[in-house]
């Protein structure tokens, strides 16, 4: 062939190609991400952001404005502005006098105030008892194949920053018949902790302390057994672990739990009204775990720390939720920052810092702030298969209507939960409403938030453990050491301020394994508030709102939610468009079910037939016993639904047991 024609052939192939790749662009385009406009203001303001990035160095200064921020913004004020109290200072306060002083911090305040609210639910030994029963299946774990682990290691290891980078070293952990636990091992596990085997990150980290002394920075998902990191080479080795804590409650929590499993465990700040005898106690060698707050070891506990080091063998120093170190993270805690005092005073102890949620950054700034010298890098990864997630729009109409036809069930004449369930507000006032309309329509709910006494909390939570209450409506002072594991809905009426937040919100969402739901109805105004609260609270604007319209656009994308979320964590995504994921993989799927559909029709009819009825109805049939409805139906049954949501709901059941048969 001439050489022009063939060149002109190509030209010509090139341009129809680009035509079909531009159109599949196109609608790939208005498959994932419909909502463009809103995404394009999302951008324009992310550039912004980008632009006010520098201005967003942690500086010591604004690091103190920061706390103060995060606590305000997320604990009090999104709760208290509201009803105009700022008046719950907690009566357990673990700063000391002149630290508050120091930081002159209303936020030191204000965490402290958070502790007390969640704090004084602890105490529940049985409920504890009845958790660490649960033997989550195996198959079920939240967690990637050893290899898939390494790799993630290796990767991160390539991502670490520059200052990150000396203290990295590329550890390939795998578990073999070598290294792997020895009956010794096993007796102590059973024998203390209850648990027949390890699950595969947790022998990784405890061998590397117990055996090599090495640091670890390890991220694990939430209600994967971090505890049982820290708390085992103590008990194994005979020595005592240094465990430092964000919350009294949480310590408390878990002091109770250990004593009650035989293992002799003391938290020592001013929550400890006996702290004389305690440490007396210490220094006899009667405690293996010893936990601490990070305003503790900032202050009056250094002596103490370094008198433990000459009289005791210490064998670890864990940092829990040692997001909190981070500026980048969610929840920076300026005393956090302050933790690499910890390698200067115990230089020869291993530090182990634990977390669910840390970005890439996060973790570099972990590692960087508390010196930690080439530390192994584990991370169970991010995704909980079990988790569905979804997101609808607050209706305005009845805040029960929403749930109603969302997350409810009708049954024996009264709207009920699938399961218990937890419902987070952003206002005390709100979730005293929503408790009061949900009981009102017969469903059995209790409100939880800081305003309320601290023994009507306790007994709330109680409750809640207990099944005596299926239902919590709370603001977030209800979060952080929630471990009921069979929690299977975890809502949210009006968004969070970040991924990181909201993910480990719903991370109290289906512990044991079994499947659950995390539903998310947000409105503007939702933003709004965040917004405005973010103006006046002043400290890193730019900061939160970046965070905030990560938080935006995992509400309005129409691409998988697992996914995104996946990626904010710069974990491996998961194949898209599975059942049982999200709402927008559902979607997707419906509509790829409706295009084979129309497709088998036109192939299998003739041109002069129209397809036959029967066809059509049998894939109907497929996608209805799949979906609930059938797309061309679903306007009308969106109307339907507000009209009779109650007869809905019946019909959603009947085809859910059908699913699950
Ligand atoms: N090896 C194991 N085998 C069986 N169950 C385990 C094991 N390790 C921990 N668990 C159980 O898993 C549950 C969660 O553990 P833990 O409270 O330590 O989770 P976590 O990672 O701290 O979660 P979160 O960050 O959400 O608080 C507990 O009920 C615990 O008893």
């Amino acid at each position: 062939m001439d050489k022009e024609i063939v060149n002109e052939f190509k030209s010509e192939w090139k341009e129809e190609d680009r035509e079909a790749v531009t159109q599949v662009l196109i609608t790939d385009n208005i498959d994932n991400t419909l909502d463009i406009n809103a995404l394009e203001e999302l951008n324009s303001k992310e550039i912004k952001d980008e632009n006010e990035k520098n201005d967003t160095k942690p500086d010591q200064k604004n690091e103190h404005c920061e706390s103060d921020t995060d606590d305000i913004l997320d604990i009090n004020v999104l709760q208290e502005l509201n009803s105009k109290e700022i008046e719950n200072k907690n009566p357990i306060n673990d700063t000391k006098p002149d630290e508050t002083n120091e930081n002159s911090l209303p936020g030191t305040d204000d965490i402290l105030d958070v502790n007390a609210l969640e704090e004084l639910n602890s105490k529940e030994i049985k409920s504890k008892n009845v958790i660490n029963d649960t033997k989550p299946d195996r198959t079920n774990e939240h967690s990637l194949p050893e290899n898939v682990v390494n790799e993630m290691m290796l990767e991160w290891n390539g991502e670490t920053s520059t200052d990150g980078e000396k203290f990295v070293q590329k550890t390939q952990h795998t578990i073999d018949d070598e290294n792997g636990p020895t009956d010794d091992h096993m007796r102590v596990l059973n024998e203390y902790f209850g648990h027949t085997d390890f699950r595969p990150m947790q022998w990784s980290i405890i061998s590397s302390i117990i055996h090599e002394k090495q640091d670890n920075c390890s991220i694990m998902a939430t209600g994967y057994g971090k505890s049982l990191c820290y708390q085992f080479p103590p008990v194994y080795l005979n020595g005592v672990a240094i465990v430092i804590s964000p919350l009294i409650s949480l310590m408390q929590d878990q002091v109770l739990a250990l004593t009650e499993a035989g293992i002799p465990a003391c938290y020592l700040g001013s929550a400890n009204k006996n702290s004389a005898e305690t440490e007396r106690q210490i220094f006899e060698n009667r405690y293996r775990l010893v936990y601490i707050t990070p305003e503790f070891v900032d202050g009056s506990g250094q002596p103490l720390i370094r008198k433990m080091r000459e009289k005791l063998k210490i064998v670890l120093v864990a940092v829990d939720e040692a997001h909190c170190v981070s500026f980048w993270g969610h929840d920076f805690r300026f005393t956090y920052r302050k933790l690499q005092v910890i390698k200067e005073m115990l230089p020869e102890v291993p530090i182990l810092a634990v977390t669910a949620t840390a970005t890439t950054k996060v973790r570099d700034d972990i590692i960087n702030s508390l010196k930690l010298i080439t530390p192994l890098l584990t991370c169970s990864g991010f995704n909980r298969p079990n988790l569905y997630f979804a997101v609808f729009k607050k209706s305005f109409m009845n805040v029960c209507d929403d749930f109603n036809t969302h997350v409810m069930e009708y049954k024996d004449n009264k709207w009920t939960f699938l399961g218990p369930t937890i419902i987070y507000c952003l206002k005390k006032k709100e979730a005293e409403d929503i408790s009061y309309k949900l009981n009102k329509r017969g469903a059995n709910t209790l409100p939880y938030h800081a305003g309320l006494d601290l023994d009507l909390r306790k007994s709330t939570h109680m409750s809640f453990l207990k099944n005596r209450v299926e239902c919590i409506v709370a603001t977030i002072a209800y979060g952080m050491g929630i471990d009921k594991p069979d929690v299977r809905n975890v809502v949210h009426y009006g968004t969070s301020s970040s991924i990181e937040g909201y993910y480990q919100e719903v991370g109290r969402a289906g512990r044991d394994g079994r499947p659950a739901r995390c539903v998310c109805f947000y409105s503007q105004e939702d933003f709004d508030l965040h917004r405005y609260l973010v103006k006046v609270s002043g400290g890193n604007e730019g900061k939160k709102e970046k965070q905030l319209l990560c938080q935006e656009k995992y509400l309005i994308t129409r691409e998988c939610r697992r996914n995104y979320i996946l990626r904010h964590f710069n974990d491996d995504e998961v194949p898209a468009n599975q059942p049982n994921c999200c709402d927008n993989c559902d979607k997707m799927i419906a509509r790829k079910l409706n295009d084979l559909n129309f497709t088998q029709n036109l192939n299998h009819t003739k041109p002069n037939e129209l397809p036959k009825r029967t066809k059509r109805s049998s894939t109907e049939e497929i996608y209805e016993e799949t979906f609930e409805t059938s797309r061309r139906s679903r306007f009308n049954n969106h109307i339907l639904n507000m009209m009779f949501p109650e007869q809905r709901r019946r019909r959603k059941l009947v085809i859910e047991v059908k699913i699950d048969v």
